[in-house]
């Protein structure tokens, strides 16, 4: 099975990340995660991006926070999708420098952005990108979504 790569600028993005990594081990998803960062391990970035499709990766997830140039410089050297994770970091302006980082690319650089700290999400859709052509993941999503649905009528239930 393809696997999902999920990188992140720095370890201090793991606690947000972990949501992205669980959720796709819970879909039965191989999960290969790694520290990358554009600004401090270039040379790293630029190998990420140039290999990740000839590893077995079938789709990318980078998250980072402040100035966040990772998906954005992954998506502009990998054909593979990439879904960017606007992380609010520490020193962050509220999280809109990740988010807009992310999120504002120029035409012909597509990177597929999630909400802030929203790595369930991202996690979700990288595995929906796999269940296009994997039927055993697509059979995850359905149940999961069949979860979503039974879990919202039994909280509607206690209400009364
Ligand atoms: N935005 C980037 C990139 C990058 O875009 O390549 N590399 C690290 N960072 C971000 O810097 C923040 C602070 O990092 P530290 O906690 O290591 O100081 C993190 O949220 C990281 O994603």
């Amino acid at each position: 099975m393809n696997k999902v790569g999920v990188i992140m600028g720095s370890k201090s993005d793991l606690p947000v990340m972990q949501d992205a990594i669980d959720i796709l081990k819970g879909f039965g998803v191989d999960v290969e995660v790694d520290i990358v960062s554009a600004h401090r391990t270039p040379e790293k970035l630029f190998d990420y991006g140039k290999n990740a499709h000839t590893r077995g990766f079938a789709v990318i997830i980078a998250g980072a926070g402040g100035a966040a140039h990772l998906p954005g410089m992954i998506a502009s050297l990998s054909p593979l999708p990439v879904i960017g994770v606007p992380v609010k970091s520490s020193n962050s302006i509220d999280g809109w420098d990740s988010v807009l980082s992310i999120l504002q690319m120029p035409g012909g650089v597509p990177v597929a952005t999630v909400a802030l700290n929203g790595a369930k999400n991202a996690g979700i859709l990288a595995a929906q990108i796999l269940g296009a052509s994997d039927l055993y993941v697509r059979e995850k999503i359905i149940a999961y979504k069949e979860d979503l649905k039974v879990k919202v009528n039994e909280s509607a239930k206690d209400l009364s």
